[in-house]
């Protein structure tokens, strides 16, 4: 399966741009997309899920042909053929009420019937594999109102995967979970990328170098980058150099230098700088990460977007 997005753009009514010609060409496996808030990123999320319209461009499911029994790959549209997509989609937004009531089992039952499990004995079978697969069957019989924001989410996925979707989109999920509850929630999401598109939206740089083999970086409506993240950290090592300094020096330090982070340390603020040489004898080199990645390519020192001149 490939999901091929094309020169997708979209304004809303009030002028806000939301996404300008996005391009990207997402695989079988977990896909990052990574930008901060206003970035455009449920915005795209929503018109892969078929809840919104782009005002430009196409996107398309692809479908690899089969070698035995032969058959041909299949094409969707996921624009115009919005009830074919549907049949193969699962989608975890960003918000989404349950009713606080229902117990777990129950409701995703509901869900199920819904999703044209009309068999009683099969829509059971798949409720059970999938409360199992979520970690929730030992509290299947709990009210959702009483559930912690981890377990919700982890519902959400439940409801998501009914039917076996081949395009799984999951947007920001892990804002707001506590750190243990984040890290069963994205071991669940690393099971399921094998034999489906599964894109992840968030603004937090650890899901997607903890997770993603492929990821773009989004920012003001476009694609500022798409890469692999290991490939793209390997690519900036010896460029990216730190110094420890009171916070009064740093804007004579970004004077000089291309800063692209600032982060507090044991009271010290720790500045990363990016350039091709040792920028000053002060600083020395650190191996870069994920997060350096992200915010060379926010700063324009790599990807698409054009850097801004030091002052
Ligand atoms: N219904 C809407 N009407 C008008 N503007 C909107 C609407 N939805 C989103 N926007 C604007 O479009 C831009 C992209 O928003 P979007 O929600 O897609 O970004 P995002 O990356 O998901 O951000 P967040 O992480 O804050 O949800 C923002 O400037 C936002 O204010």
């Amino acid at each position: 399966m490939t999901l091929k997005i094309t020169n997708i753009s979209k304004a809303y009514p009030n002028g806000v741009q939301a996404l300008k010609n996005v391009t990207l060409s997402i695989p079988n496996g977990m896909y990052g997309l990574l930008g901060p808030n206003g970035a455009g990123k449920s915005t795209l999320m929503r018109i892969l899920a078929t809840l919104q319209e782009p005002d430009e461009g196409s996107i398309h499911l692809i479908e690899p042909p089969q070698i035995a029994p032969l058959k041909p790959g299949r094409i969707i549209d996921v624009v115009n053929e919005k009830d074919e997509v549907r049949k193969t989609l699962g989608y975890l937004p960003q918000e989404f009420g349950v009713y606080p009531k229902a117990k777990a089992q129950d409701l995703l039952e509901h869900f199920a019937i819904l999703k044209g499990f009309s068999e009683r004995k099969s829509r059971k079978e798949v409720v059970e594999a999938l409360l199992r697969k979520t970690n929730l069957w030992d509290v299947r019989k709990q009210k959702l109102g009483g559930y912690s924001g981890g377990m919700r989410q982890r519902f959400g996925v439940a409801v998501a995967l009914l039917g076996d979707p081949k395009l799984l989109i999951v947007d920001e999920p892990t804002a707001g979970l506590d750190p243990a509850e984040r890290v069963r929630f994205l071991n669940l999401l690393s099971e399921l990328g094998e034999n489906s598109v599964v894109i992840l939206s968030t603004h937090i740089v650890e899901d997607v170098s903890e997770l993603c083999t492929r990821m773009a970086i989004i920012d003001r409506g476009e694609i500022l980058l798409e890469a692999q993240p290991m490939g793209v950290m390997k690519s900036l090592q010896g460029k990216i150099w730190r110094q420890m300094i009171g916070k009064e020096r740093l804007a004579e330090i970004a004077k000089d230098h291309c800063v692209i982070s600032t982060k507090l340390f044991a009271g010290q603020t720790v500045v990363h700088v990016f350039s091709d040489d040792k920028p000053g004898n002060d600083f020395e080199p650190v191996e870069a990460d994920l997060e350096d990645v992200y915010f060379s390519a926010m700063a324009g020192h790599i990807g698409n977007r054009k850097p801004e001149p030091v002052l």
